[in-house]
């Protein structure tokens, strides 16, 4: 572990005590991007998501970045109308060719929120309840993004000069599947990111109260299944008994995918998955994570598992289907009696190594069309993908590990574990093939911080902390032999 010395050597000890000083002022503007509800599941409202992303890129002008904020064309939405998509900001600082270049991704979006969806305060208030910060996009993904930028002024504040040259990838459109972002990655890959040696990403949690470097994600299909009746709701009492309900055929579409087990009934899709070996059994003994603290987080009083390594193993490595809702449904309040006319399911399931997008899409479409057909109804099918993502893995023995496994060090004085994550960042696996660099991923975010869920929070410790951990991985990134 590193020593105060060394520490106090680095200029670290006064950057950690500016962030301690700072810390209501960091608060306050967490606040500020919080009431921005820049949601990305709604076209309708993408312009808060342009509104946060020049915040953003105005705050990053103030720490001297030139700023670029790149046209991502339009998208086809599924009612076949375009509509242009929210730009990207690409940003760099004042370059120093002796020094490493790191890449710094995060996203400015956030899932959408209800105050009647359950949340104890207003989801775009930023409150503080015994020191944790709740609103929406708290955790995910606008206070790392935050900490990042703190980071940097911290350096920039005490005249301290920044170890490593950094530039900025921040976009608007992650939860809704980082569309456009993959073409310009290529499109500028000999550019922006050609002097780029490390790529991070702080957009994920830890799993327990122990710091964590993370080097794998599960990727994302996300599929809509269409099914159409007749021309116009009708009445139940009319009509019930002698038509075939839309909303009777989806049921059944969506009870055919998965088992009560959590095993997904669609045939080969478990084949291309990657055989767990002996020494990858190994890692998930040593992993801290105690499944009563998961239960109490989760709410939930058993799991699908009843071991940890299974838990870890099938959060991590092994694939699942989730069903997340269904349009066109009658859901209010009340006892309309009516039969809908058009119903379209949500679901989607989250990929790992060696699993192929559009292998999973073939399979899931032919499975569907063969169900259906089974049902011999006169009712018109469509299964659509609007979203996919391959998982993406890291190489631990990257040097990069090395340098957030001693920032770690530094701020917290312990090992952090090394871990996957569940979740999906749709450009990692991207970044990783187009551009060839090496990606590691620095979350700050508590397991309990309910990222999509109602009352998401990220607590002050845990913004402060983080804060002083990215100004530490500045350091310890410039430590390591540069290229
Ligand atoms: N913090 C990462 C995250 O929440 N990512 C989303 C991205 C996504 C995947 N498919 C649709 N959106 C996630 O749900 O994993
Ligand atoms: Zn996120
Ligand atoms: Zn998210």
């Amino acid at each position: 572990m590193q020593t105060t010395a060394e520490v106090s050597g680095s200029g670290l000890d006064l950057i950690f005590k500016y962030i301690d000083e700072q810390q209501n002022e960091f608060v306050q503007e967490l606040k500020e991007w919080v009431a921005i509800p820049s949601d990305s599941s709604d076209p309708q409202a993408w312009d808060k998501i342009v509104r946060m992303l020049n915040v953003t890129a105005d705050k990053i002008k103030t720490l001297g970045g030139n700023v670029e904020l790149a046209d991502l064309g339009s998208q086809k939405m599924s009612n076949g109308q375009s509509v242009h998509l929210p730009p990207v900001i690409l940003a760099e600082l004042k370059k120093d060719p002796k020094k490493p270049t790191l890449c710094i991704y995060g996203h400015v979006d956030v899932q959408p929120a209800k105050k009647e969806d359950g949340w104890t305060t207003d989801p775009y208030t930023l409150t503080e309840i015994n020191g944790n910060l709740y609103g929406r996009g708290a955790s995910d993904n606008k206070g790392p993004v935050l900490a990042w930028l703190h980071a940097v002024e911290a350096y920039q504040s005490l005249k301290q000069e920044l170890p490593v040259n950094i530039k900025f990838i921040i976009e608007g459109m992650e939860e809704a599947g980082s569309n456009g972002l993959d073409t310009l990655t290529e499109q500028r890959n000999m550019t922006f990111f050609s002097d780029v040696d490390y790529i991070v990403i702080s957009d994920n949690i830890w799993i327990s109260k122990k710091p964590a470097l993370t080097y794998g994600t599960r990727g994302n299909c996300y599929f809509f299944v269409e099914v159409e009746g007749q021309k116009q709701d009708m009445h139940s009492g009319v009509f019930g008994g002698s038509i075939h309900e839309a909303m009777t055929d989806l049921i059944a579409l969506l009870d055919s995918l998965v088992e009560s087990s959590g095993h997904i009934l669609i045939p080969a899709i478990n084949e291309a998955v990657a055989p767990l070996t002996e020494e990858e059994k190994k890692r998930y003994q040593g992993i801290q994570f105690d499944l009563e603290v998961h239960k109490k987080d989760c709410g939930v009083t058993k799991f699908l598992f009843d071991t940890k390594e299974e838990i870890l193993q099938h959060r991590w490595r092994y694939p699942s289907l989730s069903i997340h809702g269904i349009e066109g449904a009658f859901f209010e309040t009340g006892t309309k009696t009516v039969i809908p006319r058009k119903v379209i399911g949500k679901f989607s399931i989250r990929l790992v190594p060696n699993m192929d997008p559009s292998e999973v899409e073939k399979q899931v479409t032919e499975y569907l069309h063969k169900v259906f057909a089974e049902r011999n109804s006169p009712n018109q099918l469509k299964v659509t993908m609007p979203i996919s993502a391959k998982p993406w893995l890291a190489d631990v023995s990257d040097p990069q590990f090395v340098a957030g496994r001693r920032a770690v060090q530094t701020v917290f004085g312990v090992d952090p574990d090394l871990i996957c994550e569940g979740s999906t960042i749709p450009i990692a696996r991207n970044f990783q093939d187009v551009t060839g660099k090496s990606i590691m991923m620095l979350p700050i975010g508590g397991a309990d911080d309910g990222e999509h869920s109602q009352n998401e929070k990220m607590s002050r410790s845990s913004y402060i902390q983080g804060t002083k951990l990215f100004a530490a991985f500045f350091y310890e990134l410039s430590q390591l032999p540069h290229k």
